[in-house]
């Protein structure tokens, strides 16, 4: 796993357009807003357990239907592949619940 260059965060985050760049601190961040606290923490649960199975966990904040989620790299003190997975496992996850509540 190494720390990703500029251009290969930028290209990163052209697929994942609601996530925020520290460039600084080497760290994405994205807010989701879900109908209740119930999707709200079943979102939490799945990206929980793809924490587990990844070895990659997540910094992030939950209040009522909020959840805010920001994705660093310890070990390269910056982003890696894992963080970019990671960003996109819950934009899916996200799309999947919202899919099903419609
Ligand atoms: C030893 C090291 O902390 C572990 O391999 C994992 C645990 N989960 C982790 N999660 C995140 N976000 N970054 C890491 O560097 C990391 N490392």
């Amino acid at each position: 796993m190494h720390k990703l260059t500029s251009l290969e965060i930028t290209q990163a985050l052209a697929s994942l357009a609601q996530w925020r760049l520290d460039a600084d601190k080497g760290a994405i961040t994205r807010d989701y807003q879900f109908a209740d606290f119930a999707q709200a923490f079943g979102f939490m649960a799945q990206v929980a357990i793809a924490s587990e199975k990844r070895n990659h966990h997540p910094e992030w904040f939950n209040v009522y239907n909020k959840v805010r989620i920001t994705w660093t790299t310890h070990d390269v003190q910056g982003l890696s592949s894992n963080d970019v997975e990671m960003a996109t496992l819950c934009d899916n996850a996200f799309a999947a619940i919202r899919g099903a509540a419609a």
